[in-house]
């Protein structure tokens, strides 16, 4: 199963919040669509899920959805029925296809123990933490069989470190269930940490689609780097000092683990500020003015000390 997104276009009220965008979804890929907030991330889900329609443009499965084998959405706030246990909310899906309750028992403990929450089936969501009620949730959405899967902020609710491990745990079960998955979030280390690929939407446009690597270290614009975190602008004339490959462009982007420092009694830098930030330290080094942001796992430098800087390969 796939999914081919082309030319969507969307307007609300002539305002055009997505113009035409286009990506695909291999089977068992999980794909994060990341952006701004407001940049129009939810409606393109919606578009896809058949929830809202586009202005132009077509989604295309090459499985087409079914009533057994539907597209399933979960919003940020997965909102379970408080009134049913557990196991009646994993089990609602089914229970609405009106297959056996010995069957749906059967698929609900199996749910239960792959959740690793087989001890909550007969609790109710209020009982439970914000990380297990997102497991019951995406349980729910699993059990179905969905020919897709769209989140849209799934970790919107979670302190950082469930939200890493949620992250790693929807990575495994998509894939042992092989189900191609959209994910959209403006939480960048969630997407880098789960996506074969992430879509960068920009001003209404998908300006990058690519590997997290490629994205983050190859990005196409300033725009894109710069939403993607920190970066230097290496101008032109000073290539030859950084050492940076002779080409065509005005100034070379670099993101701060990119770059190393020497201890260089005569080098072009000052460290004008150490910060330590835990797997590495934060330099800000000066060169003719300008600053530059380089982590670096060396501590030895000071403020003051006079450094050459390098532009390391990725
Ligand atoms: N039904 C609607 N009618 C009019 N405008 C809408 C409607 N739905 C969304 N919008 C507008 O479209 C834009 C994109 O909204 P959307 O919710 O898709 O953004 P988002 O990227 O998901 O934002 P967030 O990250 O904050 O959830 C916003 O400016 C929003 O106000």
């Amino acid at each position: 199963m796939d999914l081919k997104v082309r030319h969507i276009t969307k307007q609300y009220r002539s305002k055009t919040v997505l113009e035409d965008i286009g990506f695909d979804v291999g089977p068992h890929e999980l794909v994060s669509i990341v952006g701004p907030s407001g940049v129009g991330k939810t409606t393109l889900l919606k578009i896809i899920a058949g929830l809202e329609t586009a202005d132009t443009g077509t989604v295309h499965f090459s499985d087409p959805p079914t009533q057994h084998h539907p597209v399933i959405i979960v919003f940020q706030d997965y909102v379970l029925f408080p009134s049913m246990t557990v196991r009646e909310n994993i089990g609602f899906g089914l229970q609405a296809q009106r297959m056996g309750k010995d069957k749906i028992d059967r698929q609900v403990d199996r749910m239960l123990d792959y959740f690793q929450i087989a001890d909550k089936g007969d609790h109710y969501p209020a009982q439970l933490s914000a990380g297990q009620q997102q497991r019951v949730a995406i349980a729910r959405a699993m059990i179905v069989n969905p020919a897709v899967l769209l989140l849209d902020e799934p970790f919107a609710n979670l302190d950082r470190n469930l939200k890493m491990e949620t992250a790693r745990f929807i990575r495994r079960t998509q894939q042992a269930f092989g189900i191609p998955t959209i994910s959209v979030t403006h939480d960048l280390e969630e997407a880098f940490s789960m996506s074969d690929r992430i879509g960068v939407l920009l001003d209404g446009r998908l300006r990058q689609f690519d590997t997290p690597k490629a994205v983050y270290f190859n990005s196409v614009s300033p725009q894109v780097a710069r939403f993607l975190g920190p970066v230097n602008a290496i101008p032109r004339n000073l290539f030859p000092i950084f050492r940076v490959p002779e080409s065509e462009t005005d100034a070379h982007l670099a993101r701060p683990e990119n770059l190393t420092i020497t201890a260089d009694a005569q080098g072009p830098g000052r460290i004008a500020e150490k910060t330590f930030a835990g797997h590495y330290t934060a330099y800000t080094v000066t060169i003719q003015d300008n600053a530059y942001t380089v982590y670096s796992q060396a501590d030895q430098f000071t403020p003051g000390q006079r450094v050459a800087l390098r532009l390391k390969p990725y």
